[in-house]
């Protein structure tokens, strides 16, 4: 029996069992990642989100060897490139356990590249979430989406974050509450390593102390982890697609609406920045069968 010690944490209700291990010393497997997830059995969430150093990992092999990385994993026990909400709360497990002073930015490792992360004054944390890319911008939509409650397939957008997101415009809110996520989304073309499916609807733009803002509510289905009640990467490129669709006159600053709370994305050419909270909740001991 392993016997491990972990933090539970999350980010607009988007929940991480966090381990903290800088030297590499836990055997993480995917069956082991399963278990702590695991709602009923094991302490749950949505992934499983370990902080190490870059030099004990294949993945971290072009950083310096002392440079944090985020090794992210999905509740079924398979990694993905990127987390925005994990960003945040893995931020906030170095500033505990590793005593970093992370408000004048700190630069950490995922399998997506490099990431920075900052404290904001308010005690919120903003991620640069590094390049981003839409699909095909010429036709507007480049795949197609069936879900169960939607009547018909409905047209897409894929947007690269590092991880894969293929974003759904609905009309109205009713819509997106009728939105049965117990099943994965169907995406025609799917990509070869899956995708994020995010349900969005636009709720309008407002001016905010002299800068202009759109707001979005949206639901995503998450690859590996199933409905959750928010997404970073997601709410990036619900963003993203809202601004392009939109047009000319489209902010840049966009509050998501999300089941579990609001983030904020800012958009600039190329990249995002995501605003929002992230909390520890717990620390505890965990035993890991086998
Ligand atoms: N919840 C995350 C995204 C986690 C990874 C995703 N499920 C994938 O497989 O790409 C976020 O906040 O970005």
């Amino acid at each position: 029996m392993t016997t491990l010690p972990f933090t539970k944490g999350h980010g607009t209700e988007n929940d991480f069992v966090l381990l903290y291990d800088p030297a590499g010393e836990i055997d993480l497997t995917p069956d082991r990642v399963a278990y702590l997830c695991d709602r009923r059995a094991g302490i749950g969430g949505d992934g499983v989100i370990r902080a190490v150093r870059a030099g004990v990992l294949e993945a971290g092999a072009d950083l310096a060897p002392d440079t944090w990385f985020m090794d992210y994993w999905n509740s079924d026990g398979t990694t993905s490139e990127m987390c925005g909400n994990g960003a945040r709360v893995f931020g906030a497990l170095l500033e505990r356990h590793a005593g970093e002073d992370l408000t004048g930015g700190l630069t950490f490792g995922t399998r997506g590249g490099p990431r920075t992360i900052t404290r904001l004054d308010d005690g919120r944390y903003a991620i640069g979430m590094g390049v981003h890319r839409l699909g095909d911008t010429a036709a507007g939509f480049d795949a197609e989406v069936e879900a169960r409650g939607l009547d018909l397939a409905r047209p897409a957008l894929s947007v690269d974050m590092g991880n894969p997101h293929h974003v759904v415009a609905l009309a109205h809110t009713g819509e997106l509450d009728a939105l049965d996520l117990t099943a994965a989304p169907a995406v025609s073309p799917m990509p070869p390593h899956g995708s994020n499916v995010e349900f969005a609807v636009a709720l309008g733009f407002e001016d905010v102390a002299g800068e202009h803002r759109g707001r979005v509510r949206m639901r995503v289905h998450e690859r590996g982890s199933g409905e959750t009640r928010s997404c970073g990467t997601g709410a990036c490129a619900v963003a993203l697609a809202m601004r392009f669709w939109a047009g000319l006159d489209a902010p840049d600053v966009w509050d998501v609406e999300v089941p579990g709370g609001v983030v904020t994305v800012r958009v600039s050419r190329d990249s995002t920045v995501l605003e929002g909270p992230a909390v520890l909740v717990a620390e505890g001991m965990v035993d890991l069968p086998g």
